[in-house]
Parts: C-alpha cells; sequence; structure tokens
C-alpha cells in the first residue's frame, strides 16, 4: 500500500500572506488524517517562506502515534534567525522520516535531488545523526540518479524520486521516456535495499500513471495540486480521491 503523505506547505503561504492564524495548519492536518491520510509533510524552508519553525513544533505535538510526519529540507543551509536548521529541527521534533532536498534559497521550489556519487561523504555524518535521533532518512533524488548502493551504506533508508519532469511530461502528453526512467531509478534503488518514495507536482490526474509504473512504491507526498485541487472540491473529499487512486 503506497502510503499518501499530504505537504502543507501551501496552506502556511495562505496563512503567512495575510500575517494571521488563517487558514491553520493544524485544522488542515486534522481534516487530511480524518480523510484518511497516511501521513503529513512539511519543508521548513530558511527563508521561512510558508512553514515556520513553530509550525513543525506544533504539527509534531497532535501527530505523533497518529500518523507518519515527514519533515523535507536542505541540511547543509545554515541556522539563522528564527531558523534553527533542519537538524536541529528534527532532533528538537523526531519526525518519523526526514527527506533531505538539496535547495538553494533562490529556487522558488525542489527542482533537483542529490548527486550520490558527490554528496555521499558529506551526508554520511548527518544520516548518523538522523538515525541516532530514531527518524528514518530519505534522499530527494532525481530519476537517473546512480550510487544507491553508497547511500545504503551510510544509513539511508529511501529515496525520493523527484516527479517534477514526470508531471511535466505527463502534461505535454507523453511522459513514457520518463516513466521508464523512474521505474529503472525505483528498481535500482529497491535493489540497493532502499524503500521507494516520490514527489513533486504529483496530481489527481498523473498519479494513478506513476503509481502502476511504480512497483512497491512506498509513498506519495503531494501538496501544491492537492491544496489546490482542494479549494475547488474541498480537502476531506480531495484527499479521498487521491486515497482511491493509491488502492
Ligand atoms: C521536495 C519537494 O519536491 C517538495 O516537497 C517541496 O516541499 C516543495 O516546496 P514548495 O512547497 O516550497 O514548493
Ligand atoms: N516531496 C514532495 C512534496 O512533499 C510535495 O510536492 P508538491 O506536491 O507540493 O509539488
Amino acid at each position: 500500500m503506497t502510503l499518501l503523505s499530504v505537504n502543507l506547505n501551501k496552506i502556511a503561504v495562505l496563512r503567512n500572506s495575510r500575517g494571521g492564524d488563517e487558514p491553520s495548519i493544524i485544522q488542515a492536518a486534522q481534516t487530511c488524517i480524518e480523510a484518511g491520510c497516511g501521513g503529513i509533510t512539511v519543508h521548513p524552508r530558511p527563508d521561512q517562506r510558508h512553514v515556520l519553525p513553530d509550525d513543525v513544533r506544533a504539527l509534531a505535538a497532535m501527530l505523533r502515534g497518529r500518523v507518519e510526519y515527514n519533515i523535507e529540507g536542505n541540511p547543509f543551509a545554515p541556522a539563522r534567525s528564527n531558523y534553527p536548521g533542519l537538524i536541529s529541527l528534527a532532533r528538537e521534533v523526531k519526525p518519523t522520516q526526514v527527506t533531505l532536498v538539496p535547495d538553494g534559497d533562490g529556487q522558488i521550489t525542489s527542482d533537483h535531488g542529490f548527486d550520490l556519487q558527490n554528496d555521499i561523504e558529506r551526508l554520511r555524518p548527518l544520516v548518523d545523526e538522523l538515525r541516532e535521533i530514531g527518524c528514518r532518512v530519505s534522499l530527494f533524488v532525481d530519476a537517473g540518479a546512480e550510487g544507491f548502493e553508497h547511500a545504503a551504506a551510510i544509513g539511508v533508508q529511501r529515496i525520493e524520486i523527484y516527479t517534477g519532469p514526470y508531471a511535466h511530461a505527463f502534461a505535454e502528453g507523453d511522459a513514457r521516456e520518463v516513466l521508464a526512467s523512474c521505474a529503472e531509478t525505483a528498481r535500482r534503488a529497491q535493489q540497493a535495499g532502499l524503500a521507494v518514495n516520490a514527489g513533486h507536482d504529483l496530481s489527481q490526474a498523473n498519479l494513478g500513471t506513476f503509481r502502476a509504473a511504480i512497483p512497491g512504491l512506498a509513498e506519495v507526498s503531494i501538496g501544491h495540486a492537492l491544496i489546490g485541487e482542494a479549494l475547488y472540491e474541498g480537502l476531506a473529499t480531495t484527499v479521498r480521491n487521491y486515497l482511491q487512486i493509491l488502492r
């Protein structure tokens, strides 16, 4: 069964746009859980454009023991005022999973994964620390990435395939080549002993085709499209629609 982890970044975008407490990220999480999602994902960025450190803390308190909690971010992004750093936040709230994403500050969104050949030694001490905390560690990678045996050797347990290029190709009408690359990437990662997650720009339109091509897909984390669709259909209904696709 592929777990649906709802990314709540875009709830925080709307909330921060007026500087108040509404819409509530906690109420959104509660609605998603009651609708049946298996996890909640947030990506607290250093520039605090959406999810804030206090959101991460508040979610930890309400999610514990209910659904999986996945926190994403760049572990190398330095701490700054009001942003303690990803590893420090993980040490504080002990989420189920931490997904390491090599995003720079200037990016409008995540758009690439780690270079496992060159980044693995820098990642080793961070993976050690996250495992010590008790978190599952996942690395954000591009389709076609190499070096999964190195990732497994330093204690990484999952990869998350960056599905932005797949979603774009799907929207353009021909995703066969990208999908085949994602499937081969998943196969090689599983062969190296890693479980496979996926995320970025997945939607009700493209998820079924992706899921059918990736045997054993452990988790999808979905936010932008899901929250957008929820503006029309309602959050609970939208979550249930995704769960129906993943059945
Ligand atoms: C890693 C990834 O692809 C997404 O989870 C990311 O969290 C999207 O970030 P924004 O919501 O800031 O675009
Ligand atoms: N890891 C992907 C994620 O959490 C959500 O990405 P998106 O659906 O907002 O593009």
